[in-house]
């Protein structure tokens, strides 16, 4: 069992809404690593980022990860820094991953301020996440089969980019 598609890319780019929009469209079951780790933590990721840290997140999701590559058969989507672990980037190498990119401007606006994105609440999100951006996407880049820049597409529009990515 191996899912039709794994989709990485930094928070905001639209993994969640987009890989549910693809499983729906491809008839799939759709995963969101993200929440698996929440129900088995049974609290909120911005509250394990506070109270357990970030180590402990890091590695709780890089077991999540490999768990649900294993068990789901669908579309998954991982957590935006899953690509941090060599491990994952390792296990990731046999499947097809969609990797969603978004710009600096745009991925702040669709992110906005919201807390339960522990990384970027700081106190200069931009600068966050341009650094973020700047530190990920090689690594994103080598573990992708397909990439779709989201700034100027709809989620519709994405999914359609996926699909036609992936037959040629
Ligand atoms: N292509 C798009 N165009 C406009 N808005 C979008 C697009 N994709 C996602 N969004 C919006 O951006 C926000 C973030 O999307 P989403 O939660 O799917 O991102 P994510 O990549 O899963 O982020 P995270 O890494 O934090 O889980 C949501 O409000 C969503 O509706
Ligand atoms: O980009 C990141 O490092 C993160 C993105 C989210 O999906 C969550 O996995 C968490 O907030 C960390
Ligand atoms: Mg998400």
């Amino acid at each position: 069992m191996s899912p039709k598609f794994v989709v990485v890319g930094p928070p905001g780019a639209g993994k969640t809404t987009v890989s549910e929009l693809l499983a729906k469209q491809l008839n799939l079951a759709f995963r969101d690593v993200d929440a698996d780790i929440v129900e088995t933590a049974g609290k909120p990721i911005a509250d394990i980022f506070t109270g357990d840290g970030e180590p402990v997140f890091r590695a709780m999701e890089e077991e999540a990860v490999a768990k649900a590559l294993e068990e789901h058969d669908g579309v998954l989507a991982l957590g935006g820094g899953a690509v941090l672990s060599a491990v994952t980037r390792e296990r990731l190498k046999k499947h097809t991953v969609v990797f969603l990119n978004v710009g600096m401007a745009e991925g702040v606006r669709r992110t906005g301020l919201s807390s339960a994105r522990p990384l970027l609440s700081g106190v200069n999100p931009r600068a966050t996440f341009k650094a973020l951006l700047d530190a990920r996407l090689p690594l994103y880049r080598e573990v992708a089969t397909i990439e779709v820049l989201t700034d100027a597409l709809d989620p519709e529009q994405v999914a359609e980019a996926v699909i036609k990515g992936a037959s040629e």
